[in-house]
């Protein structure tokens, strides 16, 4: 979806995702290392000790496994991995049936890029029921799964949800090279169909059922890949495209002003979905499949190329001269954001803002009137750097603050923008940004 899309979007019309491909040159940790709240919980709950104690842990391998590698650390597949022959790019699948108890995940992808995800967090928690996750450890979640008329099945909102709660939180069911599931490829579906195939059977029962229980918007196609262009996120790893599978998350319809924002963590390849507003209930609960600042009719064309669907949202379909302003409002914040350009100190830790807190506040402005809601933790991180820019320390920390906030549902605690912002608040005087405009 959005930013992310599905792999024929990611192919077609690929943006990008900052926080992907961050991990691909990190060590290995080798104590527990994750510091995701939601995560050490799990794995403390089920593992007493094991996060908080930081002793080292590896998943269990089963007999039939075999590692691929030769480095110290014990391979997390637990089948034997089987590989594409005879193709100039090596393709394999590689499963795990205990990832995150008995959910599993199953990974097509290249050996070298298998390699640096089987080093992950992810994989050394042993979380043998996280089925519970699967339900977001809700005994009573906030929404029910329902029919939404012209849309299938969709989220809606059963009591109020406040802006930041967690609405879903779930880890990839799969990890899809988008080479490999290419339809335009010319080696699909010969070479990587059967192997695509594979991926999906070696999951187990249960979670071979959620995938195939997903919508395909065009049924007459084969299954599996309607399936996964119907419904993947796009994420990078390894400085490569791929497609994420995420079932109970890929019921979100979509809004192109939404109310609810979504993040994956790439270390714990778990993904993310909070209230970018209050919802109420009965509301839907929605995100957005495109980039949302993008004109009116660059984002429905989007949106018909990929899911096939006319956009039908509230900005989709008001009125003309509503519509007009919409994009006014959207190609002004493109030139803003343009102004601001390039946003992290430079290798001195020097570098200009490259525009004025006025112009900040205007863009602060126009992500409201737009209801970004999420996103405008862009516009939230510029202006705070633009007061400190002209050393002004009070407007600066309170930009800070909404940045902070808005970015943890927009990005997650570990998003470079709420990082950043981290530190301002902790002393804005020794911030990159500290008076670079005076
Ligand atoms: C990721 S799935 C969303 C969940 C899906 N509705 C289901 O029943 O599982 C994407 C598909 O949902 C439908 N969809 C999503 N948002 C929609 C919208 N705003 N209007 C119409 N159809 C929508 C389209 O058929 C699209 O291909």
């Amino acid at each position: 979806f959005d930013v992310t899309a599905s792999p024929r979007q990611a192919l077609d019309e690929r943006l990008s995702l900052e926080f992907s491909s961050s991990f691909s040159s990190s060590p290995p940790d080798a104590v527990c290392p994750i510091q995701d709240e939601f995560a050490i919980q799990v794995a403390d709950r089920l593992h007493p000790g094991v996060c908080t104690h930081g002793r080292h842990h590896h998943h269990h391998t089963p007999q039939n496994t075999s590692s691929m590698h030769n480095d110290d650390h014990t391979s997390p597949w637990t089948i034997h991995p089987t590989c594409t022959s005879n193709t100039t790019t090596k393709f394999c699948v590689f499963t795990s049936q205990t990832f995150y108890g008995d959910r599993g995940i199953t990974i097509l992808t290249t050996p070298s890029t298998a390699r640096v995800l089987s080093h992950l967090p992810a994989f050394n928690i042993k979380t043998p029921h996280l089925s519970s996750l699967s339900e977001n450890d809700y005994r009573d979640p906030p929404f029910i799964v329902a029919p939404i008329p012209g849309r299938g099945m969709g989220l809606i909102a059963n009591r109020t949800i406040e802006r930041g709660d967690l609405i879903k939180s779930h880890p990839a069911i799969a990890i899809l090279h988008n080479d490999a599931v290419s339809k335009d490829h010319a080696l699909y579906p010969t070479h990587y169909s059967p192997l695509m195939h594979l991926a999906i059977d070696q999951l187990p029962s249960n979670t071979r059922n959620l995938f195939l229980n997903m919508a395909a918007h065009n049924e007459s196609e084969e299954p599996y890949i309607e399936r996964i262009y119907t419904n993947t996120f796009g994420e990078d790893f390894n400085n490569q495209e791929h497609s994420i599978v995420i079932p109970e998350t890929a019921r979100l319809n979509h809004d192109c002003r939404p109310n609810a924002m979504y993040y994956f963590d790439p270390r714990t390849l778990v993904h993310y979905t909070h209230a970018a507003r209050r919802i109420y209930a009965g509301e839907e609960i929605t995100i957005t499949y495109v980039d949302p600042l993008q004109t009116r009719l660059r984002r429905r064309a989007a949106i018909k190329r990929s899911w096939g669907f006319e956009c039908s949202c509230s900005l989709c379909s008001q009125g003309r001269e509503f519509a007009r302003e919409s994009n006014r409002r959207v190609v002004r914040i493109n030139e803003l954001l343009k102004v601001f350009g390039e946003l992290d100190g430079d290798v001195r830790g020097r570098r200009k803002v490259g525009g004025t807190p006025e112009m900040a506040e205007l863009l602060v402005g126009l992500y409201e009137q737009e209801r970004l809601y999420a996103s405008v933790a862009d516009a939230y991180r510029i202006a705070a750097l633009a007061y400190a820019a002209k050393g002004m320390e009070w407007k600066a920390v309170m930009w800070a603050m909404r940045a902070v906030e808005a970015g943890l549902i927009h990005d997650g605690p570990r998003g470079d923008g709420v990082l950043d912002m981290k530190r301002l608040l902790s002393d804005p005087r020794k911030h990159w940004s500290w008076g670079v405009n005076l």
